[in-house]
């Protein structure tokens, strides 16, 4: 064999295994879905990886009803996963690991489970719970139980006496029992909040990342982002540059440059509203509006310039600071990429800027 084997099985088996861990998951890694997910996979994994075996070897002593009850769990936990990773529900599917899960661990305390050593199982309630329903459900449940162990353990007749421990052991799985929920509270808190604050910090970075600080509108990476999470049918691509944007800033200054291009991007975003459209500042003074609308293109640019010619700021001296913007207009084609659609939209831009700008020129009409 080469030695090529070992290397390519390490990465089959490590690609099932995260498969399998995260199958149910969103996209999002850092939220309480995905994080739920995964827990509720490798709960399922263990889960039958153990009670396989045990109901197995139960079974195989004779103890019938502990043997089945162990398959039965295990054969439910396969089920849970398949669903999981079909329908991404993990709140039922937790209830599905919980809740068979609350019964199989009163039912050992009870039974004493196999030869008196049924209760060493029940700490893995609390941080299952806490993990699976959160920090208030989780919390709820954890004390419920405590409630159904104090009474199986204190009020009516359990297997303890029969084994001969000795008494204090129920009065100290209790306590246990508390010690463990308070330890797993403590982690879930810190974990959750932990979790919180990175989703908080992923949503700021890919905001930052995808908008324009200065005007508020999706910046490049934006449209093209978002522009792939909808469907188009045969849209418009505009490409708008402001007209002697230089020299604006040359005679107000780059702060009043700056004011200028926020209120031409809000006046544009107003005029825009109710149209499915994707409005970006496609750099400096230009801006690329992707636009599906039924209309006639050029009478429906010429009105967005309008718009724009309209914008006007006035300086605390009293001067008003305004111009006129040109507009290139191409359609994008079905077997095309966007850029190339801009391409042509420049094209025209170029056209309409040499025509003496403030204009709109097509690209099918370009020369
Ligand atoms: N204030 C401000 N100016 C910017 C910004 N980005 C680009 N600019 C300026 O926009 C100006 C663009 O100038 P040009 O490319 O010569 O174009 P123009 O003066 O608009 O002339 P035409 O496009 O030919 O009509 C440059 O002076 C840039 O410095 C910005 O974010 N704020």
């Amino acid at each position: 064999m080469s030695d090529k084997a070992p290397t390519s099985w390490t990465i089959r088996w490590k690609l099932w295994f995260s498969k399998t861990l995260n199958a149910g998951a969103v996209n999002d890694s850092f939220s309480n879905t995905s994080r739920r997910a995964f827990i509720i996979n490798l709960f399922c994994l263990v889960g039958v990886l153990f009670t396989g075996p045990l109901g197995l070897i139960s079974l195989l002593k004779g103890n019938l009803l502990i043997g089945l009850g162990l398959l039965s769990i295990a054969s439910i936990y396969s089920l849970n996963h398949l669903y999981l990773r079909k329908t991404k529900n993990y709140l039922f599917s937790a209830n599905v690991i919980l809740y068979p899960l609350y019964a199989l661990m009163l039912y050992l305390i009870y039974s004493g489970g196999v030869n008196g050593t049924g209760h060493v199982w029940i700490y893995c309630i609390p941080p299952v719970s806490l993990f699976l329903h959160g920090l208030k459900r989780g919390l709820l449940e954890v004390f419920l139980f405590i409630l159904a162990l104090v009474f199986i353990l204190f009020f009516i007749p359990s297997p303890f006496d029969r084994y001969g421990y000795h008494p204090d052991l129920k009065s100290r799985i209790v306590y246990s029992f508390i010690l463990i929920s308070f330890l797993s509270t403590i982690y879930e808190y810190i974990s959750s909040r932990f979790n919180q604050s990175l989703e908080a910090l992923s949503s700021k970075l890919e905001l930052a990342a995808t908008t324009d600080p200065l005007t508020g509108l999706l910046n490049r990476r934006g449209l093209e982002q978002q522009m792939v999470a909808k469907e188009w049918l045969a849209p418009t691509v505009m490409v708008l540059d402001i007209d002697h944007f230089k020299s604006i800033n040359d005679r107000f200054g780059h702060e009043h440059g700056d004011e200028y291009l926020k209120l031409v991007s809000k006046s544009m975003a107003g005029f825009l509203i109710g149209q499915k459209c994707l409005l970006s500042r496609w750099g400096g003074e230009e801006f690329l509006l992707l636009i599906e609308h039924q209309g006639d293109n050029k009478r429906f640019a010429d009105a967005l310039r309008n718009t724009v010619s309209n914008v006007s700021l006035t300086t605390q001296e009293g001067e008003s600071v305004c111009t006129t913007v040109s507009i290139g207009v191409s359609e994008l084609k079905l077997t095309e990429t966007l850029l190339t659609a801009v391409g042509r939209a420049d094209k025209a831009l170029y056209e309409a800027k040499s025509h003496g700008r403030n204009c709109v020129v097509l690209a099918s009409k370009a020369t």
